[in-house]
């Protein structure tokens, strides 16, 4: 082991320098003036005390002052007219209603055309000129998507009109959930849904009203659905049921029930791209977390809605979860030659519309998502997909199906990957779902969903498939992979931090997909994740209200944060003293995550006046290691072997210091969480690491934590020592360690805005 730890290094040795405290700066606006009032008032009156022309200044007063008054008479006028408009629209509008019988589909609503995806000509390409009747349909269209296939083409339509209608804006979303019922949840605010929103209790589709549907071969049909589903005897009480659900984002529509509206709401943030956006994975926190895809799944979509979208989340129900309702809509689908039931339940949170998969296959695996064998875990993964690709068609979510337009799927690491091939198969190749897009997000490249090429009989596609799931390297030979087939046929793909981008493409980084990456590189681009400000902030967490913790900001950080330290140090049982540093670490138990380093590193760590405590579960032998390390150092480590939200939370407010010592990193969301607790993360400078932790400079005082370059155990010592020395000989600059990393923004709204970049681009490519 080098010897080398308190050698300058540069920027992360710390020089004798005289420190600067750092404090953020409260800007406050008086009297309730906007910035820019107030700088106007201040700039109106030093212009006057500046020239000494009082008089001419009390003219110019009174001349602005009758000004004023002029224009609030023309304001008064103004809304006078806009009212009794109002009035001609309402009695005109009645009185329409009262005239109409049927609903006309929503065809002669519809006006932007470029946008709008024309749902029957979608089959055209099937069938140029075989338009008939819904009769027709019906008798021609095999059993397989027959009635159903009609009501999803029904559901698209109206969903379609209710789209060019109103774009979700973000403050009809806030309107909405502020007039829902409010039940306290877990996570946040469960929104149950008021009654259906005026515009689809109005208007019950009248089939035989609407323009003639055109035909579909049964030939066709047969080869884009190859027993793809069949439908279920329980699919007449869907209608029946989903009244229950009605409400959620479709209330919106309410928005615009009135053409002038005097209260004009400020524009959804994504401008005219609002999009229909459906994130598929795998799990989903609260519900189902192994990892970091959880989060993710569980905030990103929130931060879209937040921008005006009208975002879903599917994911497999593995539990009895408290929030979602059975929705009513039953489906059969084909798993390796097998019938399989499913059921979707549904739930509307913060904006967003949660739809959970149930299955016999998904029940009771809360606690081992990705448990079984190889071909069970395949086997789940194809149903899910499946399943989920569908939901746009028949799960109405607030009365109404998001339907195939203006939508696109995000689908998340190799488990999800077959949706976009199914995509592409089983619907875009024969002309349907025409304007629907697939993103591929990349967690992690390590895990692929290998197997032999018999593997393919598993995934239910057509022979000439095969070739995109092919894959030859020189460990596994020529293997099937479910990976490659899904980067080669999304549309786009995200990864989640820059570097990790770059690193992708290196044979060291891109685990056998490197070259499929590199040839795909056009459509990758590197998203940094963010995090969930709700559940991961200092001043809210719930899981600081008890047992001695407290809730802490920047303010308080000097009393708050020791206090939870000593918290959790009493939690432990360990002494508790705030002179020594205590160093955490948070993490799966995966060579991954350099598990093995901290290992190394332990004898010189018990050399420290430190305790170190571990959580985490994973690989037996590396459990087995946090146990050993704890008989064997019981005064100064813990290892805590399980998975823990709360005791992860505790440990990120309670520990001064966060150790990420990973051999790649993706993103990471352990050192994001820590910075925002005031935790000083010391971290292997890899992907989103290095992307997220910014050198510590003790010359100019800038950064925000230790960093080193190569994963060696001697490398982690070295920083970590530097680590420990500004810890307990320059208090000032840990305190401004702790304040920049606490001051950033990392919410999801910036990386939101990127994805919604992506998600346009996806859309307009052909
Ligand atoms: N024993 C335990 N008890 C309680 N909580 C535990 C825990 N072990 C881990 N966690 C939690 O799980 C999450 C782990 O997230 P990470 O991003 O650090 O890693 P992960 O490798 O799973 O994610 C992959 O996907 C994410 C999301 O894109 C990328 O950031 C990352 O680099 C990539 O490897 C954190 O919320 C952490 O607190």
């Amino acid at each position: 082991m080098e010897n080398s730890i308190l050698l300058p290094t540069g920027n992360q040795f710390h020089p004798k320098l005289p420190f600067l405290a750092f404090r953020p700066r409260k800007l406050s606006l008086s009297h309730g003036f906007t910035r820019e009032q107030m700088w106007r008032i201040k700039k109106v009156k030093a212009t006057s005390e500046s020239s000494g022309e009082d008089e001419e200044s009390d003219d110019a007063l009174k001349a602005t002052i009758e000004k004023s008054k002029k224009v609030l008479a023309m304001q008064k006028d103004l809304l006078q007219q806009i009212a009794e408009r109002r009035k001609v629209v309402t009695s005109i509008k009645s009185s329409l209603e009262d005239a109409k019988g049927t609903f006309d589909g929503g065809n002669g609503s519809l006006s932007d055309d470029d946008n709008i995806p024309d749902v029957d000509k979608d089959y055209d390409v099937t069938s140029p000129s075989a338009a008939t009747t819904v009769t027709d349909v019906q008798k021609n269209t095999p059993p397989a998507i027959s009635q159903d296939f009609v009501e999803s083409k029904r559901e698209v339509k109206r969903d379609l009109a209710d789209e060019r209608a109103t774009p979700l804006s973000r403050s009809s979303i806030t309107a909405s959930s502020q007039t829902s019922s409010t039940i306290g949840s877990a996570k946040g605010t469960l929104n149950v849904p008021p009654g259906t929103p005026k515009s689809s209790q109005e208007a019950p589709l009248d089939v035989s009203s609407r323009k003639t549907l055109v035909d579909i071969p049964e030939k066709k049909i047969q080869s884009y659905v190859p027993s793809l589903r069949k439908e279920s005897s329980a699919q007449s009480h869907v209608k029946q049921k989903n009244k229950n659900l009605e409400g959620s984002s479709a209330e919106a529509n309410e928005e615009t029930k009135d053409p002038v509206d005097v209260d004009e709401k400020p524009p959804p943030l994504a401008g005219t791209n609002v999009m229909n956006i459906i994130l598929v994975a795998a799990e989903c926190a609260p519900w189902s977390k192994t990892g970091g895809l959880g989060d993710v799944a569980g905030a990103l979509p929130k931060a879209l809605a937040r921008r005006g979208h009208r975002v879903m989340v599917v994911a497999p129900r593995y539990g009895n979860y408290p929030e979602p309702q059975d929705s009513g809509v039953r489906k059969v689908y084909k798993v390796d030659g097998q019938d399989v039931e499913v059921t979707y339940f549904q739930a509307y949170i913060d904006g967003v519309d949660f739809v959970f998969i149930d299955s016999h296959m998904f029940r009771h695996m809360e606690k081992n998502i990705y448990g079984g064998n190889r071909v069970d875990i395949l086997k789940r993964m194809v149903l899910f997909c499946k399943a989920a690709i569908e939901v746009p068609w028949h799960v109405p979510c607030g009365g109404v199906c998001y339907g195939d337009g203006n939508l696109v799927f995000i689908a998340n690491d190799w488990h999800t990957a077959l949706l976009p091939v199914y995509l592409k198969a089983y619907y875009r190749d024969n002309g349907m779902m025409k304007y629907t897009r697939s993103v591929l997000v990349i967690h992690n490249i390590a895990h692929q969903g290998r197997g032999p090429l018999e593997d393919f009989s598993h995934v239910d596609l057509p022979p000439h498939y095969t070739d995109p799931f092919r894959l030859y390297d020189p460990i596994g030979g020529e293997h099937f992979n479910i990976f490659a087939a899904g980067l080669k046929t999304a549309d786009r793909i995200v990864t989640v931090s820059h570097g990790y981008s770059w690193e992708l493409k290196t044979s060291e980084g891109g685990w056998g997909l490197h070259e499929i990456i590199n040839e795909n590189g056009w459509k990758l681009r590197g998203i940094v994740n963010g995090i969930d400000t709700k559940d991961w902030n200092p001043e809210l967490d719930v899981h600081l209200q008890s047992d001695g913790y407290v809730n802490y900001s920047l303010d308080t950080l000097q009393t708050g944060k020791p206090q939870c330290k000593a918290a959790l140090q009493k939690e432990l049982g360990l002494p508790v003293r705030d002179d020594l540093p205590l160093i955490g670490f948070i993490g799966r138990l995966d060579p991954q995550k350099g598990v093995d380093l901290i290992a190394e590193a332990v004898p010189w760590m018990m050399g420290q006046d430190v305790q170190l405590v571990m959580l985490g579960t994973g690989r037996p032998d590396l459990e087995q290691m946090l146990r050993q390390f704890e008989c064997q150092h019981n005064d100064k480590i813990r290892g805590w072997v399980g998975f823990s939200v709360k005791t992860s939370h505790r440990i990120t407010a309670g520990a001064d210091i966060l150790l990420m010592p990973s051999r790649f990193e993706p993103c990471g969301l352990n050192q994001l969480y820590a910075m925002k607790y005031g935790t000083i993360p010391v971290v292997h400078a890899v992907g989103g690491l290095r992307d997220t932790v910014q050198p510590f400079d003790p010359f100019n005082e800038t950064g925000l934590g230790w960093t080193f370059r190569r994963a060696e155990a001697n490398q982690l010592i070295h920083a970590l020592g530097n680590c420990l020395l500004t810890y307990r000989q320059y208090k000032k600059s840990w305190e401004g360690l702790q304040t920049r990393g606490m001051m950033q923004d990392l919410s999801w709204d910036n990386a939101a805005q990127n994805y919604e970049e992506v998600l346009i681009a996806a859309k307009y490519q052909w």
